[in-house]
């Protein structure tokens, strides 16, 4: 699980420089299978350089990152291949090297899954993306067909017959321009686009893929196999759709009623425009919103006050900027990476936490005790938010992998989940503190409030989850959008509902219901 943060991603870079010192030693030894193994060779070492020249940010690229895990697992395949064949030195890098990390076939899935995340997210295009681009400006070297052959290999294993398809179409637009050899042929990839085409329900594209397949290989005996059964099913197909016009069938044609949106399918659509900061919060809101210093709270903010500035009203949502420092920062980093667990959630239905896809991040909890920095910060969030820490849970610290998100969610437990009665009631406010900036994408989005946070590094935004009543506010619900460039980092500190009850009296209200309800839906600004 190597994907899902960016932080441990870094550990392959050294174990890719072994891959690099092993080919080195390799093809002083042996002539013949240079030209193969020297253009991995080459690759490899023009990647790594470009990713020393600046980490982070070579690894906060998704395409960097899913080449790199490409080249650390199939591509290495192909090599340990090629090798094997002549030498008795290196029989097999891998072996050579048990004390580096290698990523698994899982990782590669992993990466592949959150490219194809981020090109619906923010509407990418595969061939943009292939040829390293962004809005126009490089975003990282381009793909090679082998790359594009790999990603689709990935996607179509996983079921993902649409995307598979669409890189498979650049792969073979790429072998094309090339013509460098690999393990693969340009029938390959038409069996991958065909197949895909026909597992997708549209045979008639199946059977003219086919078709071209047989153009460059008429001997393939599985493509000459499915050409008849194409033909019967599109005949078949025909057939019943003129009964079905003649009205023979006694079947209903179908009703052409314009598809209805799930709720969920409604909830990502609102989720994807926020995460692509298409949707403004509405005017009359804005003109209110302040930014003022905060003094109130506790004496110690009269010394130092806090910036605050307003993101939204009823609910409220604060940002308080420059409330942890650089060296907090990446003391709290430090602290938190070795003990990095993939993120879970609550499965609703055996009440266990197991990792999701919806949830790709690695995190890891810091006790007070444990430093005088962790304790420090806490009593911050005290001072910040006015409210008591006695109840609160340990600092979360979270790192986001490989297109790493988290969808949209609520912080409180539902009352039937019941998963916070032990520890002091629900979790009655949200502190999450940026950690780091974020290139591109990775926003804290509000789905209905139509609410983008990006992230500013030193700063921490603020909620409250319940409402006076206790009740969770379902307006207060969140994702964090898919990181696009660059590794996010954030600490969340989760303050619950006992030892509150001074501070913030309950009651039998909503918070100003008059205001609150109806819900504004986020109107995305272009439509699809
Ligand atoms: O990372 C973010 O922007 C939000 C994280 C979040 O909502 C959570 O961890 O509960
Ligand atoms: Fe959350």
């Amino acid at each position: 699980e190597l994907f899902t943060a960016i932080a441990e991603v870094e550990h392959l870079l050294e174990t890719h420089k072994r891959i690099i010192d092993d080919l080195d030693f390799y093809i002083d030894k042996e002539e013949k299978r240079l030209s193969t193994l020297k253009r991995h060779l080459n690759l490899y070492k023009r990647e790594h350089e470009k990713a020393m020249e600046d980490i982070p940010n070579y690894l906060g690229n998704p395409i960097n990152a899913f080449t790199l895990i490409k080249r650390l697992t199939t591509d290495l395949d192909h090599i340990e291949d090629s090798i094997k064949i002549g030498t008795e030195y290196i029989k097999n890098i891998t072996m050579n090297h048990e004390d580096v990390k290698y990523p698994a076939l899982e990782d590669l899935t992993g990466a592949a899954q959150a490219l194809t995340r981020l090109q619906e997210t923010y509407h990418l295009e595969v061939k943009d993306l292939s040829e390293g681009l962004l809005n126009g400006v490089a975003y990282s070297s381009p793909m090679s067909a082998g790359d594009c052959y790999e990603l689709g290999r990935a996607l179509y294993n996983e079921k993902d017959f649409t995307n598979a398809r669409d890189w498979m179409k650049e792969a073979l637009r790429k072998l094309k321009e090339e013509n460098v050899p690999y393990a693969f042929t340009e029938v390959d990839v038409l069996e991958y686009i065909s197949f895909s085409y026909y597992l997708l329900g549209d045979t008639r594209s199946a059977l003219e893929w086919t078709q071209k397949l047989l153009a460059v290989d008429p001997k393939h005996s599985r493509a000459k196999g499915n050409v008849p059964h194409y033909q019967k099913s599109i005949a078949e197909e025909e057939l019943r759709l003129r009964k079905q016009r003649r009205g023979e069938t006694g079947e209903e044609p179908p009703e052409e009623k314009p598809a209805e949106l799930s709720a969920y399918a409604k909830e990502r659509k609102a989720y994807e425009a926020l995460c692509r900061g298409e949707v403004d919060i509405p005017l009359a809101m804005s003109k209110r919103l302040t930014c003022r210093y905060m003094t109130e709270n506790h004496p110690f903010l009269r010394l130092a006050p806090i910036k605050m500035e307003m993101m939204y009203l009823n609910p409220d949502i604060v940002m308080f900027h420059d409330v942890i420092s650089d060296g907090e920062i990446e003391m709290v980093k430090r602290m938190a990476s070795p003990r990095f667990r993939r993120a879970v959630v609550h499965d609703p239905k055996t009440g266990e936490l197991v990792p999701a896809h919806y949830r790709i991040s690695k995190s890891s909890w810091l006790k007070d005790s444990e430093s005088e920095a962790i304790a420090r910060i806490s009593r911050r969030v005290s001072h910040m938010t006015g409210l008591s820490m006695d109840t609160a849970e340990e600092l979360q610290v979270v790192n986001y992998g490989i297109g790493g998100h988290y969808e949209p969610h609520f912080d409180f437990a539902r009352k039937r989940e019941n998963a916070f009665s032990k520890q002091g009631g629900n979790r009655i406010a949200t502190v999450l503190f940026y950690m780091s900036d974020v290139a591109q994408g990775g926003a804290t989005v509000f789905t209905e409030l139509g609410l983008s946070v990006f992230p500013v590094k030193r700063a921490a935004a603020f909620w409250l989850n319940l409402h006076p009543s206790g009740e969770g506010d379902i307006s207060t619900r969140h994702a964090a959008c898919p990181v696009l460039q660059g590794s996010k980092w954030v600490s969340n500190k989760w303050l619950h509902q006992s030892g509150q009850e001074l501070l913030k009296p309950c009651n039998l209200e909503y918070q100003d219901e008059s205001m609150i309800r109806p819900i504004p839906r986020p109107v995305p600004k272009t439509s699809r």
